[in-house]
């Protein structure tokens, strides 16, 4: 195993110090000396314009950066990562989401395994089930049409495919809809199949392990809720033929464990598989997507690929200045550690990425929430950021007050496209036009501020002018693309894993395990028979545990 270099031992960070301790932030002054600073750290990616200006960073902090890289090998380790070694170290697993989006004709063997074959081998399946469930060739046990697509799974087997179907509801096709299951909170399946047809529903049943508690439960509660409303309706009768027959053509499965789905009842032929070297928080790209190809079609499935694809080329092969993903990992690395911020803004405005946040949560601090390195040894400097946002301008309205005015640093990265799927006119003035406005007043207010001279020359009262003094050096990023594509979302979702990477690499962290996530899983296993009045258990637990399961039971009708 490669040691984690320590990056607080290296030169480049001791430089970043004397750097932080020298620097007094002002973009203000910043712009005004150097009237090429917007141009100098602006950087087309594939079809993002990404503007890292508004940045409290300068030419000297981005080249310690860009030094403090090479000195712990993020490019080793991406290398290492592109080339399928098992850099995910707890789990002895090489990390190849990236081999996800290869084309075709690329190559790639693995441990002997010709990876880019067996990718594509279950891409063609998820296509051709696509297509079949698209045209209405593939039709419900009574001859109908699918009409809405649920999906069952949690954690990346959830939140990668919601955000996206989201996304590109501009791109679904009509007279197909997707839902999601996700809680173990029975009011979750209860609502979403409420109103549904079982004749004309397909469920996906997603879990990389096919053991995840909430998912089994909640596709056990499905498949109940599916053959009692098709026995009510006579088109299944209680023997293991039909309700075989029924689940056949209304169950399909997602997971790397085809032994386990078979074991439900889902007949294999019908479960489309991903390997163990993709990460759930990983998987949106693998079949995990099926609703996605199901609801956009598998060319703009195919586009999406290619959007991360062209990330991944970059990040492989760009030059260390010019390499997105790497600054931006490199500058959250800034503010974590020589800022001490905490937390991290994602604020899209663009309301199809509504549940963009939600999926970077799993992505950036299921990955990077860490505090051993890969090698066991304890972390040397703090890890992670909370990730969180609204799409603007809902935030605006919210929580930003906080950000402007508040006392903690809270790096934010602006997300907008330029053309949307309903260009709209209110009188003679374009809302998309007057929407944008607030993108690009926020993040130059949150540079810029306003100085109390400014406050008074509108005629404030001085009492008063201090509450409306805004004092700047708010950094932003602002990343912008002409249409939110399939492939443009490809893009945006490689370019956080890449910048998840990089963050994780500098910290000396293994970002693709999660084995925080098994404590509370195992001791909701050993509660359960607790709450359902089992003495013996129940004393096992502590004294505050007793006592709310006591309440629980005693109100619980
Ligand atoms: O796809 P599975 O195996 O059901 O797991 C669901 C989720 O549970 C976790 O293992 C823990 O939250 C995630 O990493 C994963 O995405």
């Amino acid at each position: 195993m490669i040691t984690p270099v320590d990056a607080t031992t290296t030169e480049a960070w001791a430089d970043l110090k004397v750097l932080k301790d020298a620097l007094v932030p002002d973009l203000r002054g910043w712009f005004e000396a150097d009237p090429h600073r917007a141009e100098e750290l602006t950087f087309d990616l594939a079809d993002l314009r990404v503007d890292l200006s508004k940045n409290l960073i300068n030419e000297d902090i981005v080249a310690a950066l860009v030094r403090l890289a090479e000195q712990v090998d993020v490019a080793g380790r991406r290398d290492a990562m592109f080339a399928g070694e098992r850099i995910n170290v707890t789990e002895n697993r090489s990390v190849l989401h990236t081999a996800l989006r290869l084309p075709r004709d690329a190559e790639l063997t693995v441990d002997g395994q010709d990876v880019v074959a067996d990718v594509h081998e279950v891409l063609d399946r998820m296509y051709a089930f696509a297509d079949q469930v698209r045209s209405g060739e593939w039709t419900g046990v009574t001859g109908k049409r699918i009409e809405t697509v649920v999906n069952i799974g949690i954690g990346g087997s959830d939140l990668g495919p919601v955000m996206v179907y989201e996304a590109l509801l501009p791109y679904k096709q009509d007279g197909l809809e997707c839902r999601f299951i996700s809680n173990i909170d029975p009011a979750d399946c209860a609502e979403k199949v409420a109103d549904l047809d079982p004749e004309t529903t397909l469920f996906i049943v997603a879990s990389k392990t096919f053991t995840t508690l909430e998912t089994l439960t909640n596709a056990r509660m499905a498949r109940d809720w599916f053959l009692t409303r098709l026995a009510e309706a006579g088109v299944v009768d209680d023997t293991d033929e039909s309700r075989r027959a029924a689940i056949a053509k209304h169950f399909v499965a997602v997971s790397t464990a085809l032994d386990k789905v078979a074991d439900f009842g889902i007949d294999p032929a019908n479960a489309f598989g991903f390997w163990d070297w993709v990460g759930g928080r990983y998987s949106v790209d693998s079949a995990v997507g099926l609703p996605v190809a199901i609801a956009i079609g598998p060319d703009g499935f195919r586009d999406f690929l290619a959007g991360f694809h062209a990330v991944d080329t970059h990040f492989r092969t760009e030059t260390p200045e010019r390499n997105v993903p790497l600054l931006m990992g490199l500058i959250n690395v800034w503010y974590v550690n020589f800022y001490g911020a905490h937390s991290h803004a994602v604020l899209p405005y663009a309301q199809y990425l509504h549940r963009f946040a939600a999926y970077l949560q799993q992505l950036t601090m299921e990955s990077n929430g860490k505090s051993v390195r890969w090698d066991g040894t304890p972390v040397t400097s703090d890890t992670g950021e909370i990730f969180w946002g609204e799409p603007g301008t809902n935030g605006q309205h919210a929580f930003y007050q906080l950000i402007h005015q508040g006392t903690r640093l809270i790096p934010a990265d602006f997300i907008a496209v330029a053309n949307p799927a309903h260009p709209t006119l209110d009188g003679d003035t374009d809302v998309h036009g007057l929407f944008l406005a607030n993108f690009f007043a926020q993040t130059a207010a949150l540079a810029f501020g306003k100085t109390a001279d400014e406050v008074r020359a509108e005629g404030t009262p001085e009492e008063i002018v201090p509450a409306r003094v805004f004092a700047g050096n708010k950094p932003t990023t602002s990343i912008m693309a002409p249409a939110l594509t399939p492939s443009v979302v490809g893009q945006l979702i490689a370019l956080y894993e890449h910048i998840t990477f990089v963050q994780g690499i500098v910290w000396g962290i293994d970002s693709f395990d999660q084995w925080g996530v098994e404590l509370g899983k195992k001791l909701a296993l050993d509660i359960a028979p607790a709450v359902f009045g089992d003495a013996a258990a129940l004393s096992r637990q502590d004294p505050s545990t007793q006592a709310l399961v006591r309440w629980y039971r005693d109100n619980r009708v």
